[in-house]
């Protein structure tokens, strides 16, 4: 209760701050695609999750064009828990044999992306659910490492069906399974399907939400955000070691999109309310920003 009012004061503080800055922001972004890739811990609460939802309608309403592509790593790891699976991960990633690989179907195509389609709606967008299997939109092939299972890396993106989407007004919602050429399905990190999807689309941005403040130069201090950097530098961060764990997938996988053209890739932090819009739409922004 004392977390919700808290929220709800701070939400109040953005928007006044948010509505102050965003007219030239709105403008420059107007009709350009927005990629946000939302999942993981960020995903986790309702109230974040609301927030999180209004922004993307919000986004369309001023006429940007949001595409959400989401994991739901938390979610997987419920339903594998609830029916006797254990979850495995290497380097970040799940190890995923064939048991796991219809369970991570069924919870990301079937319940998350259902979820989020319908809290869209209820905001007041018009969203389509899709998975990487609609119209081709991300063909899968398998990790070079077959240790990992049915993880699948981006083989190609056929972006025709998300683009026609986002220009009848919908918002596509893409949950990270895709079938390679034989029909077998594969499980793909949803920051790496975000990226390629961001590259292939030629978004103006790909933004990443998670629990941390964004790329920070001493990943226990918050006051040590890297509020702007480039392609060398993030590549630099990667080699000394300062970035890791979880984050050196997100940070090469801006690297990847901003080096086939994406304007800006971001890493923020989803608990903050209405991150997406200060990140967009004010000058200072709140996380960290990759430009080419
Ligand atoms: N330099 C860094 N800055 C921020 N986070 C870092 C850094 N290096 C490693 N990390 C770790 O990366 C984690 C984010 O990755 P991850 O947990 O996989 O996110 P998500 O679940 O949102 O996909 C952070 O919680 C942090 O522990
Ligand atoms: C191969 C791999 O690890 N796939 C991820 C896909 C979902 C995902 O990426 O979810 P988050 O964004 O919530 O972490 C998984 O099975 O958890």
């Amino acid at each position: 209760m004392t977390l919700d009012r808290e929220y709800i004061r701070r939400e109040e503080a953005t928007r006044v701050r948010v509505l102050s800055e965003a007219l030239p922001y709105i403008q420059e972004f107007a009709g350009r695609i927005v990629v946000v890739k939302y999942g993981g811990a960020a995903m986790k609460d309702k109230v974040l999750k609301d927030g999180v939802i209004r922004d993307v309608v919000f986004l369309q309403s001023v006429g940007v064009r949001p595409v959400v592509v989401h994991g739901g790593g938390p979610e997987i790891d419920f339903w594998l828990n609830k029916l006797g699976l254990v979850p495995q991960f290497r380097d970040g990633l799940r190890v995923t044999d064939a048991d796991t690989m219809d369970v991570v179907e069924m919870v990301l195509v079937g319940r998350v992306n259902k979820e989020l389609v319908a809290l869209i709606d209820q905001a007041g967008g018009r969203a389509v659910g899709l998975c990487g299997k609609d119209a081709n939109t991300i063909r899968a092939r398998p990790q070079d490492n077959a240790d990992y299972g049915f993880v699948g890396d981006v083989s190609s993106v056929d972006p025709a069906l998300v683009v026609t989407l986002v220009e009848k007004g919908y918002v596509p919602v893409i949950s990270s399974v895709a079938a390679d050429l034989d029909g077998q399905a594969y499980n793909i990190n949803a920051d790496t399907a975000a990226g390629e999807i961001a590259a292939a689309i030629g978004a103006a941005k790909l933004i990443l939400l998670t629990d941390t403040p964004g790329i920070l130069e001493n990943y226990s201090d918050p006051s040590t955000l890297l509020v702007r950097l480039d392609i060398q530098d993030a590549r630099d961060l990667i080699a000394s070691g300062v970035v890791g764990g979880g984050m050196i997938p997100k940070v090469n996988c801006c690297v990847r999109s901003l080096a086939q053209g994406v304007g800006a890739a971001h890493i923020i932090d989803g608990r903050i309310p209405h991150a997406l819009l200060l990140e967009i739409f004010t000058t200072d922004g709140i996380g960290s920003m990759i430009v080419p």
